[in-house]
């Protein structure tokens, strides 16, 4: 099966790592986006990070725009799914380009997106537009069976104001909530994985990423309500993990 002919389920991932017993490695590594965003990342990097996610099991890749389409060929016949990120890493762009982007990427091969919200307008209170960007997003996604993951960057904002993305991402249509880019303010925080898994309910995903560097911070997320895992340092912390659930 190709990468573009996959049609993921519309419900993410169901509840794979129990927050007890800690997890195994393979329990773990099947929620993790194994993930290389830096600017200076190489094809070669890339052809790695994609050997790495089908000898672990990792739930997919997470790259830039530009190795999408490498990344699909690699794995069009694996597990792991091409993830990418959209308007990363600020999420200042139009909401146009927004969607423009979903397109481009779900076009190459990509099946989850990871997009960063307006964070300005949002704090604005110009919550329609909020929406708006999201939705055009979550559209071209549907279209194409991906899921949809909206990058609160939760070291930006106040509590209430995660409670209020999060409520926007959900009438959005988003599948998940993301905590942090990795280039912002902060990182993924137990209080705020807490928070948002209390705003979007048990139906929606929270992805906890930023700052996860090891095996303890990655079961500290999932206990606080993350089903899903994005790391650059995705070995590191399954080298922590036991191999079977401890
Ligand atoms: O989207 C995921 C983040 O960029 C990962 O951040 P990290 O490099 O701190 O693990």
């Amino acid at each position: 099966m190709t990468g573009a002919s996959r049609n993921p389920s519309p419900v993410p991932d169901p509840a794979p790592v129990p927050a007890r017993p800690a997890p195994s490695r393979r329990q773990l590594a099947a929620i993790i986006d194994h993930t290389l965003l830096k600017p200076e990342a190489t094809p070669e990097q890339i052809e790695r990070l994609c050997r790495e996610a089908v000898e672990h099991g990792f739930a997919a890749v997470c790259v830039n725009p530009v190795y999408v389409p490498l990344a699909a060929e690699l794995l069009a016949d694996a597990d792991p799914v091409v993830c990418t990120v959209i308007d990363f890493p600020l999420g200042a762009g139009a909401a146009a380009d927004k969607a423009r982007q979903a397109e481009a990427a779900l076009a190459a091969g990509a099946r989850e997106l990871d997009v960063v919200q307006p964070i300005g307008l949002l704090k604005a209170g110009r919550h329609r537009e909020v929406v708006d960007h999201l939705h055009g997003v979550v559209a071209a996604a549907r279209t194409a069976g991906a899921l949809v993951k909206v990058i609160l960057e939760t070291g930006l904002l106040t509590p209430e104001e995660i409670d209020l993305a999060c409520r926007l991402a959900v009438e959005a249509g988003a599948q998940f909530v993301k905590t942090a880019t990795g280039f912002g303010p902060g990182g993924a925080t137990e209080e705020a994985v807490r928070r948002m898994r209390a705003a979007v309910g048990p139906d929606v995903g929270v992805k906890a990423a930023g700052g996860i560097r090891d095996y303890a911070t990655a079961c500290r997320m999932v206990a606080a309500g993350a089903n899903r895992i994005g790391a650059s340092a995705s070995l590191a912390i399954l080298a922590g993990a036991p191999d079977e659930p401890a």
